[in-house]
């Protein structure tokens, strides 16, 4: 048995991650921007360890996030009690449908519209990262950036602390193969209309450092 398996979007992410791991055995590999890439690269990573007979024994989609104002702070820490594919469903006049309430099978659906964080690892993470905000975080194909879509992602998820594009689709891929999930995202930017300049990229990329020790 290997160690856990931590994915990230992007090159940055995993190099900040890596800054800070105490464990030799955590392999961070960043595989892409949005579920569907980020969920096929992991179920290809997770596919390959189990044929060569070294499984990870866990899973945990890390990177930065956008998050709800009021709920966490910029440059702040988010534990995922579960990946949630928030916009994942139909538009109607009288507003956003979720996919499993459409009426199709729901063996089509996979798991449905989340993906629980497995306990025992949310837990270590939780020991951990004592100072971290527990919460819902929502997966999106498209960075929020106006305030109407924002009103109506709280409302519809009021417990959601962040959002972000990858966890979802590792979620998936990692209860396809059987394998524990987790999600630790830092915050980059408040949820809402978009302004580039309010990022905060270098200190939530130095919080994913700091947050790196938890992952072992
Ligand atoms: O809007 C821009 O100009 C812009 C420039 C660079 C990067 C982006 C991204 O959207 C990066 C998305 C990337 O980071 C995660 N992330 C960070 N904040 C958010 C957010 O508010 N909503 C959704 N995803 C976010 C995400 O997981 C991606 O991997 C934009």
């Amino acid at each position: 048995m290997t160690g856990l398996l931590v994915v990230t979007a992007v090159p940055a992410e995993a190099e900040a991650i890596q800054a800070g791991l105490a464990d030799p055995t955590v392999t961070v590999v960043p595989v892409g921007v949005g579920p569907a890439v980020a969920g096929a690269a992991t179920a290809r990573l997770l596919a390959l360890a189990e044929a060569t007979g070294r499984p990870y024994r866990g899973v945990v989609s890390a990177g930065v996030a956008g998050g709800f104002p009021g709920r966490v702070t910029v440059g702040g820490t988010v534990l995922g009690t579960q990946a949630v594919a928030a916009d994942l469903g139909a538009e109607s006049p009288e507003g956003f449908i979720p996919v499993d309430e459409l009426g199709m099978p729901a063996e089509l659906l996979g798991g449905g519209t989340f993906v629980a964080a497995d306990p025992g690892l949310l837990a270590s993470l939780r020991t951990a990262l004592p100072d971290a905000t527990v919460g819902p975080v929502l997966t999106v194909s498209t960075v929020t950036g106006t305030a109407p879509s924002t009103e109506a992602l709280r409302q519809r998820h009021p417990d959601a602390v962040a959002e972000a594009m990858e966890g979802y689709g590792v979620a998936v891929a990692a209860s396809h193969a059987g394998v524990p999930f987790a999600e630790l995202r830092t915050i980059s930017n408040p949820i809402g209309p978009r302004d580039r300049a309010a990022w905060r990229l270098r200190d939530a990329l130095a919080a994913l450092t700091d947050a790196a020790t938890a992952l072992r």
